[in-house]
């Protein structure tokens, strides 16, 4: 069986019920059948074209789940026998194998378009919002009536008046009354009378006094003979109308009579977008004051300056004369000071030739904010290699997406500075591509990362020995991939390779702790080893990334920093500290990690090869009040189980050299899952088989080499037979020169078999003789379970 085979099966398929007794953990023993209809339905969502799982919600395990519920972990046979747990295994709970074939991951597509159920589902929320806003508002009915039967009644009271008061003529009314209490003449005053007589009748018949009236007059005819002739409900429409204008004049008098309110409100209004909208007048003032340009000249705007996002702008304008983008980078303080903002908050891109530049200007830190993973929506696989994990924002709010592929990559920054939240966002990517396998290292407090561990393809934690030891391993695979790049003539491996290579990310974390030389002590031997593969190993789809605290040129290897393409800096002590993660001149450059401020956790800097370096904010994933990972690691389980890429699932050299050598797997975590390693269940290699045989004759005391032999060579194919050791006879004579034959050659081959499985961890096992009842050479069951660590 090849690779191919093993690896899974397309992942873009649309696989809408999966076996969960087939999966590393059989899920059917852990859940009940609510949980399991559960996440077959969500499984159906997700494997479909474009998943939707808001409608479903999230399978937790219970947390009393043992692993002794689980299914053994079943290793692949090796193509030179280095073991085979085929017998350790019930037939059933062996995976059904599809070939993975490799499908090019696509930018997600609204998920409404792609299938009926996300239709339904989309169609299910939009009404569930629509019927939420409703209520609200119809509980606020009475309230709006009010308002608005207030307003109404208002612009009918005011403009009724004035009406009123034009036809009346009431301004000579009033001129009337103070002429007469003034004591003015009695002709003068029956004067002034006949003309507020002559004007009041001109006003009545005054063209637009009887077009008014007639509108109004029919208007209101029209509704009640509607009303009376129909009943209410027909002539509301044309009421409500006449509401809406009466409501209107009602707004436009309360804004006249209360003119500090709309102040108040206009103020409000100006405080919220003032600050933001620097115009084009400040721009040119700032860079006057910066002697970008000339006290006369002006820059030549392209266009307004644009409002984006709620506290930042944009300009886009051409420099005179010989100013460049460069010229602005150098007086980035002065012209920050200018346009009194901080200078973190300002940012240049080259927007055409060298003079052509976009500015970006925000009035508040546009990193203050925490923003939530996008990773918390995924309702499917996401495309690591191609796309990236989105990790983070920059100050523009875009979202930043890491690419581990060819790299090696560098963490670090001070303690509780957001390291382990980077880490986060960047283990949960990786788990949603089945693709990747994730070999998870951790130099202290493993407990932190449990979570994770059910999607690692390898996880424990401080454990010197075993991280020397994955190197070896990942060095051995390293050698394997070249060997087939020389077999087939090319110098990098590729996502096309990713179904035979999975893309392998090691991710050590605390690394201080593992590469730190203890005093008087020499360097520890994974610092080499580390500095080996970060020279050659990228291009072998094989990616490390170091995560440190308080890190400096002693607990960074040069060469791997040198190696690193990809860097990120939380918060630091000293310049010298970021120098040591970002690279030498980083400070130089303007990448000062050591200026982000306290009490900003998941502030970063990043420095990837081929971009410049910016400063952003780690998205965030909840840690404290509830675990925000978990749900993302179900989904991950989900995907990979269906697509026979969960750990245990699939044939994993790495951790069958660190098995073979130790006796103990590190497989999601350990037996336990903790972090630990121990004797997997099923995972004893040859010992495993050995016992089998001694089962398959009711577990006798012990058993001749050549009895287990024929027993191994039944249960485990022809690779024990005797065809195997050039042992079988070739007459009836030859028989028993043929069976001396196969027991030296055969017994020799297990005797190293054993050796090679039981090679580190301290434990031996050979063959013993005896005389009774007949003599012979073999091995005690004792003996073999002592080996085992089971006895
Ligand atoms: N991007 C972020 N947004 C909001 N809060 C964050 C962000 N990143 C980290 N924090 C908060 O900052 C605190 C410290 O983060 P974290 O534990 O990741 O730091 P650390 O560098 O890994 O610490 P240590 O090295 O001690 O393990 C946490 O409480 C976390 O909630």
């Amino acid at each position: 069986m090849t690779d191919t085979a093993v690896n899974g099966h397309d992942i873009n398929s649309d696989t809408s019920t999966v076996d969960f007794d087939k999966s590393a953990i059989s899920l059917t023993k852990l859940l009940g059948p609510e949980q399991i209809a559960a996440l077959q339905q969500r499984m159906a969502n997700h494997t479909a074209a474009a998943g939707h799982a808001s409608t479903v919600g999230t399978i937790r395990l219970p947390t009393d789940a043992t692993p002794s519920d689980a299914v053994p972990y079943e290793y692949e046979r090796d193509d030179d026998g280095v073991y085979d747990q085929a017998l350790a295994i019930p037939a059933q709970a062996q995976p059904e194998r599809t070939p993975w074939r490799h499908q090019p991951y696509r930018e997600p597509r609204p998920d409404a378009f792609l299938s009926w159920d996300h239709f339904k589902a989309a169609a299910a929320d939009t009404f569930d919002t629509a019927r939420n806003l409703g209520a609200w508002h119809a509980w606020r009915l009475p309230k709006y009536t009010w308002k608005f039967a207030a307003l109404a009644a208002l612009g009918g009271w005011t403009y009724g008046g004035r009406a009123r008061h034009f036809l009346q003529a009431r301004e000579y009314g009033d001129a009337i009354d103070q002429a007469v209490r003034a004591g003015v003449d009695a002709e003068q005053i029956a004067a002034m009378r006949a003309e507020h007589s002559d004007v009041r009748k001109a006003r009545w018949s005054e063209k637009r006094t009887l077009a008014g009236m007639g509108l109004a007059g029919s208007y209101v005819a029209a509704t009640v003979y509607l009303a009376v002739q129909y009943g209410l409900i027909a002539a509301s429409p044309a009421g409500l109308l006449a509401l809406g204008v009466l409501h209107l004049l009602g707004r436009r008098e309360w804004r006249r009579r209360n003119p500090d309110e709309v102040l108040a409100l206009l103020e409000a209004y100006q405080e919220k977008t003032s600050d933001r909208v620097v115009g084009a007048a400040e721009i040119n003032e700032a860079l006057r004051l910066a002697e970008v340009i000339g006290q006369e000249a002006e820059v030549e705007m392209y266009g307004p300056v644009r409002a984006v996002g709620p506290s930042a702008s944009e300009a886009v304008f051409k420099l005179p004369g010989k100013a460049t983008i460069t010229t602005l980078e150098a007086r980035r303080e002065v012209i920050a000071k200018a346009l009194n903002v901080d200078v973190t908050w300002l940012d240049f891109t080259k927007a055409g030739d060298p003079g052509e530049v976009k500015l970006w200007v925000s009035s508040e830190d546009p990193l203050a904010v925490v923003r939530e993973s996008p990773l918390l929506k995924a309702t499917g696989p996401i495309d690591v290699w191609g796309q990236g994990i989105p990790i983070g924002f920059n100050r523009r709010g875009e979202i930043i997406y890491l690419r581990l592929r060819h790299v090696m990559a560098l963490i670090g920054g001070m303690s509780r500075t957001g390291k382990g939240m980077l880490l986060r966002s960047i283990i949960c990517g990786l788990a949603l591509d089945p693709r990747i396998n994730i070999r998870l290292v951790v130099g202290a407090k493993p407990g932190e990362h449990r979570t994770y561990g059910p999607a690692c393809a390898t996880f424990f934690g401080r454990r010197p020995d075993r991280l020397e030891l994955l190197m070896e391993a990942i060095k051995a695979e390293a050698q394997r991939r070249e060997d087939y790049l020389e077999t087939v003539g090319r110098a990098k491996l590729t996502e096309a390779d990713l179904q035979a290579f999975p893309l392998e990310i090691v991710i050590i974390d605390e690394a201080q702790l593992y590469l730190e030389k203890p005093a008087g002590g020499k360097l520890p031997r994974v610092v080499s080893m580390l500095e080996d593969l970060a020279g050659w190993a990228a291009a072998l789809n094989i990616v490390i990334l170091v995560s440190t605290q308080d890190p400096d040129s002693d607990t960074i290897p040069r060469k791997f920093r040198n190696n690193a393409g990809v860097a990120i800096a939380t918060r630091t002590k000293t310049a010298a500290q970021t120098n040591a993660i970002l690279g030498d001149g980083a400070t130089g450059n303007g990448l000062r990690a050591h200026d982000i401020p306290d009490g900003m956790g998941g502030q970063m800097i990043t420095n990837f090869d081929g971009a410049k370096g910016e400063r952003a904010r780690s998205c965030f994933i909840e840690d404290e009040k509830f675990d925000g990972a978990l749900p993302i690691i179900d989904l991950a389980m989900v995907l990979r189980t269906a697509a026979n890429r969960a750990p245990g699932q699939f044939r994993d050299r790495i951790e069958e050299f660190m098995l073979e050598r130790t006796g103990e797997s590190s497989v999601a975590g350990g037996p336990t899952g903790s972090g630990r390693p121990g004797i997997p269940a099923g995972g004893l290699g040859i010992l495993g088989l050995m016992l089998a045989a001694f089962e398959h004759k009711r577990n006798p005391e012990r058993m001749a080499t050549g009895e287990l032999l024929a027993l191994l060579a039944e249960a485990d194919e022809p690779s024990w037979g005797p065809a195997a050791f050039d042992a079988e006879p070739e007459g009836e004579d030859d028989q028993a020169a043929a069976a001396g034959l196969y027991v030296t050659r055969g017994g020799k081959a297990l005797s190293q078999k054993i050796a090679a499985h039981l090679d580190g961890t301290g434990r031996s096992l050979s063959t013993r003789g005896w005389q009774k009842p007949v003599r012979a050479n073999g091995y005690y069951l004792a003996d073999i379970k002592a080996a085992a660590g089971i006895a």
